[in-house]
This record gives structure tokens, sequence and C-alpha cells, in this order.
């Protein structure tokens, strides 16, 4: 898990850092280029300075040289740096000078005029005009020469209005280029919502590799950005994190809580920072030691005959990520039907309201599901009027959702144990006004995001709400907020399946059973969604994600 920045967040722990006087901002500059550079040579060995370049890194005489030394000389390699107005800009003349001192060939290109780069800037682009030329942005052609490598130093965390077309032109040439690396975000993306500001992300932006520093920024996990990066890399600039954000007011020692809540977290595959302990070893033993009841009972509602699948994978996904008792509610009529695919689960007629007023008598069970195959009639909005008011963990999907949205009613009754989990659709449905938001063009920085989208509605209904993508954001109502972000090596597009937020759904409700709290559910079951359909791969259906649970629960054991 980690911490995110905003953009303004970023600047004020670097301003920090430069007025206690623990670093200057040039340094500062210096290092974040020096970082960009090895991270290129680290992404493609054979770009890295042969053996002897001039200047190069040379291995010591009895040390077999590093792997990635390129052993023939091919002569000169050359790479284009687009250099932008700002400090990003900045960054890209220092990319410049390290690239050429290795041995390169460089061509800079600058947008915008020398005189008004900001100091540190401007004395970067001083020292690369002792080396080279500097031309103006409008005379760079691609085809010019044969490039091995393009560098988009345009803008970064600094960019607030759209780009200009030319611009955005010539950034889409430099992207056909093979290898192409960005200063630490693509021009034209906003830092803080991932969006690229103006009419949305051009067909042709995309690059390699994309160095940023300190930390990820919460656009580098939301909406488009992530989906131009291939690869994405941090490198460390000797920025200290919490410490400057205390100095700052933005970490109050005094009001760590409130802090928690204007925090944006990540999940993404480092398995390190999963409670495995709570996920299974710690609760697997106090279940050897307990019996089935003491790991909790869920209920999922499903609706009539010919419609139980989606509750059906709901049922098996709380069964496997360990609820002690997993019973299947369906109306009198479709008992035979689901009888005959259901074995560990159990199954409970539930044909009215009063029924499930009746089941609920019983304190043992702890979470309900309501949704995947539920049906939208008088009989289930009854039934989940029910259910709101029974005060229990309650996971809220797909029908129940639809329900929610036609019942104002019964939207004001949410609680905090409630759990609503729905995708662009559902959620454009349920808050009609930050959808809205969100699909408005953002024509300046910070544009409204996913994240401030899922807070608000996590606010306005006043329970957990986690809304599903690739990017998915888990927000609760006082603002702790997490993405579960499903991108470059956690791609996972195979689970854009019919069926898998059932499964999700599921998840989520097992973990309620266990006792883990509405947000921590929602965190950890999105976690897990993603991490089987990881490990399952390409051709993965609904089914598969209960199934290689158990796998990808034991990996995480056996990794601790
Ligand atoms: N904050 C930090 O700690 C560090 C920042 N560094 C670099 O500095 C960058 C941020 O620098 P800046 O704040 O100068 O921001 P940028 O370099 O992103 O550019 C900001 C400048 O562009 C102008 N501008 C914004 N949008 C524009 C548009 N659409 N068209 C034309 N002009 C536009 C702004 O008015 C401003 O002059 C980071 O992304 C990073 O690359 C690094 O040097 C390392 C340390
Ligand atoms: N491109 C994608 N990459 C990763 N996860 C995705 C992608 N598209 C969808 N998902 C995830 O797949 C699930 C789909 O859920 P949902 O839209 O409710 O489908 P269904 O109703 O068919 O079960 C969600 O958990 C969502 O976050
Ligand atoms: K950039």
């Amino acid at each position: 898990m980690t911490e995110l920045l905003t953009a303004a967040q970023m600047r004020a722990i670097e301003t920090a850092a430069i007025a206690q006087g623990r670093v200057t901002g040039l340094a500062l500059m210096e290092r974040a280029g020096q970082g960009v550079v090895a991270a290129i040579f680290a992404q493609w060995p054979d770009l890295a300075p042969a053996v002897g370049a001039k200047r190069g890194p040379a291995p010591s005489a009895d040390a077999s040289p590093p792997e990635y030394f390129r052993q023939d000389d091919e002569g000169e390699q050359r790479a284009v740096v687009l250099c932008g107005p700002g400090n990003n800009g900045g960054d890209g003349f220092v990319v410049a000078r390290l690239l050429k001192e290795a041995g390169w060939e460089v061509d800079v290109f600058l947008y915008g005029d020398a005189e008004k780069l900001p100091p540190d800037a401007r004395e970067n682009y001083a020292q690369w005009a002792a080396l080279g030329e500097v031309m103006p942005l409008s005379a760079y052609d691609v085809q010019a020469q044969a490039y091995a490598l393009g560098v988009d130093a345009l803008f970064g965390t600094g960019l607030t209005r759209p780009l200009e077309a030319t611009v955005v032109e010539k950034l889409c040439d430099l992207c056909t280029l093979d290898r192409t690396v960005a200063i630490d975000i693509i021009s034209g993306f906003c830092a803080d919502s991932g969006r690229f500001l103006c009419e949305g992300m051009p067909p042709g932006v995309g690059v390699s590799l994309c160095v940023t520093f300190h930390v990820r920024k919460i656009g580098h996990s939301l909406a488009d950005c992530p989906l131009a990066i291939a690869k994405l890399r941090t490198v460390d600039i000797g920025l200290d994190r919490r410490d400057a954000l205390r100095k700052l007011g933005f970490l109050s020692s005094a009001d760590e809580a409130r802090e928690a809540n204007r925090a944006v977290v990540v999940r993404m595959s480092d398995r390190d920072d999963m409670p495995t302990a709570q996920l299974h070893g710690q609760r697997t033993i106090d279940k050897a030691q307990g019996h089935k009841y003491s790991h909790g009972h869920a209920y999922v509602l499903s609706g009539g005959v010919g419609k139980g699948g989606a509750a059906r994978l709901a049922a098996r996904g709380a069964l496997r990520v360990g609820a002690g008792a997993v019973t299947v509610g369906v109306p009198p009529a479709a008992l035979v039907e689901n009888a005959a695919q259901l074995n560990a689960v159990m199954l409970k007629m539930i044909g009215q309201a009063s029924d499930l007023s009746a089941v609920l008598r019983d304190a043992r069970i702890n979470a309900l599901c309501i949704g995947p195959s539920f049906g939208t009639s008088s009989r289930e909005v009854r039934l989940l009027a029910a259910a709101i008011d029974a005060d229990r963990p309650l996971v809220l999907d797909a029908d129940a959702l639809t329900i929610l949205a036609e019942h104002p009613d019964l939207f004001v009754q949410l609680h905090p144990k409630c759990v609503l989990t729905p995708h662009a659709g559902e959620f454009g449905r349920l808050f009609p006004e930050m959808a809205e938001k969100l699909s408005a063009t953002a024509t300046q920085g910070p544009a409204y995001s996913k994240v401030d989208a899922t807070r608000e509605a996590a606010k306005l209904s006043g329970c957990v709400v986690l809304f599903k993508g690739p990017d998915t954001v888990i927000a609760a109502p006082g603002g702790r907020c997490c993405i579960n972000a499903s991108f470059q090596d956690r791609a996972a597009p195979w689970l854009a399946t019919a069926g898998s937020g059932d499964v999700l759904a599921g998840f989520i409700t097992g973990l309620l059973a266990r006792g883990y709290a509405p947000l921590e559910a929602a965190e950890y079951g999105a976690w897990l969604h993603t991490e089987c359909a990881v490990d399952f791969g390409p051709g993965l259906i609904a089914e598969d994600l209960p199934e290689i649970l158990p796998r990808v629960l034991a990996d995480i054991c056996s990794n601790k």
C-alpha cells in the first residue's frame, strides 16, 4: 500500500525541504534527471553506455562489466528531448546533458521562451546550451532523425490548462517512437485526476516508461493516465515524506485521523502489506479453534426461477473467502433449481420481507449481500427495505443499486455498515451529480477526479462506496480513500467478464461475515479479486475467481 500525493502536496514537500535548507531546488532537479537516466538504462540495458564510452560509468578493472554495458560500440545513439516552460522542462535539460555525457547525440526542443524559464530550469538550460543547440518545438520533426529514444519533458505537475493543439501533435509524434519516456507524468495529464485535460486522451498518446519522483501522484492510478503508461517507475530524490507534510500542517500529529481521511492510498501487487495473518493465517488458526458460526454466516438473497446464477457466484465467493457458513435465500419457486446447483452453500426459502425478518432473528447471520440476480419488483423492494432496516453489514450491488436509485426513501436509510459496489452505469444512476461532473470536459487542473466523485458519493450515502473499474476507488463517508489499481504488471482486462462483479460482492460479503469493517472488507475484497484475475490470466470466467482464491491466499502466506 502506497500513499499517493496530489501535485500541491508534492510542491509543498519540495518547498518545505528547500525552506529548511535540507536541499536546493537545483539539487533536486539534478537528482530527478539522474533518476530518469538510471531508469532508462535499467529499462533498456542495450541503451546504456558502451564499455569505455566517454564519461560513461566504467566498471572497475577487476570486476566484470555490469550486464547492461554494450559490448560492441555501435556508434552514437540519438535521443530527442522535448522541454516545456517549467521545471519539468528543467528536468529535461538535465536528462539531455547526462545522456550527452554518456555518449549520446541529443536533439533538444523547447516549447516557450528560454528567458521565462523558472530559475532552476533556466540554470539547466544554460548548462545544456554550453553543450548543444536548443531548437523551438515547432521545428521538431520525428522523421528527421532515427531516434532511439524520445523524452517528454513538456509538462509535469504544473499543468493547469489544456495543451495547445500543436503541442499535442508534437507529443503524439514523440509517442510514435519505440522507446519513449515521460518525465514525472505524460504531458497533458492532470496529476490529480489522471485525466487528459480538454477533450480526453488523444488516441496516439502513450509512453513505454514514465519516471516519477518521491512517490506516485494520484493521477498515475486513475482514469486514462495509467492506461497510457506501459511501465511506471518511482525514483527517490531524497525527500522526506511525512515529516515535511507534518511541518506544513498537512499532517498534524494532533489530528492524525483527519489526515488519514485526506490521504489516498493505492494498492498494487505489493502483497507484503496485505494483512496476511488476518486474511488467512491467524483467522485460520481461530477457525481451527472455533466452529463454523464463529466465522460468520452470510446470506445472499436471490431472484426467481432461472435468475439465480449471479447470487450463486456471490455465495461461492463469500464461502471461499472464509465465511463459516453461506446461505442463498430464494423465493419458493426457485428452490428446486437452486437445490440442484448448491452443495456447501446452504439454501433457504425467503419469499417475502417477513421471511427475511424472521430469519434475521438469528443474530449469527452477520452479513448480507443483495443485488446479483435479485430483481427489482415490489417483492425485492420490500426485501431490500427489511435488509437495510436490520442494521447488519450489507453489500448492495446490481439490482439493489437500481432499486436505491429509484427509491430515495430507501437511499436515505443507508447506514455505515452498508457497502455499495456500483460500476460506472450504476454510479451514474445513483449519483447523477457526481457522474456529470466526472464526465464533463476537464478544462483546468486539478480536474474533478474519480476519487473526488467516490468520496462525495460516500459522504452523501453515509456508507462505503466502491466505484468499480481498472481504477477501483473505495471511499468511506469520512473521506478515507483507497485505489485498487489494475494496470501495467497488474492489468487484468479479462476481469471485464459477466459475473465477475458478483464474485467481488461475494468476497466483500464473506469478509464482512468474518468481522472485517466495511472499508477493510471492500479494500481487501477488491484487492483479492484482482489478484485472482492476475494469477489466473486470460481466459478467466467468473466461476474461476472463487476457485483460484485458495491458491492466491496460500501464495500470500508463503511469501510472508
Ligand atoms: N516538486 C518537486 O519536488 C520536484 C519537481 N520537479 C519537476 O518539476 C515539475 C513541476 O514543475 P512546474 O511546477 O514548473 O510545472 P511544469 O513544468 O509542469 O509547468 C508549469 C509551467 O507551465 C505553464 N503551463 C501550465 N499548463 C500549460 C499549458 N497547457 N500550456 C502552456 N503552459 C502551461 C505554467 O503556467 C507554468 O509556467 C515536476 O513535474 C517535475 O518534473 C523535479 O525537478 C524534482 C523535484
Ligand atoms: N479493464 C479492467 N481491468 C481490471 N478490472 C476490471 C476491468 N473492467 C472491469 N473490471 C472489474 O471487473 C468487475 C466487473 O464488475 P461488473 O461491472 O459489476 O460486472 P458484472 O455485473 O458482469 O459482474 C469489477 O470488479 C471491475 O472493477
Ligand atoms: K512530462
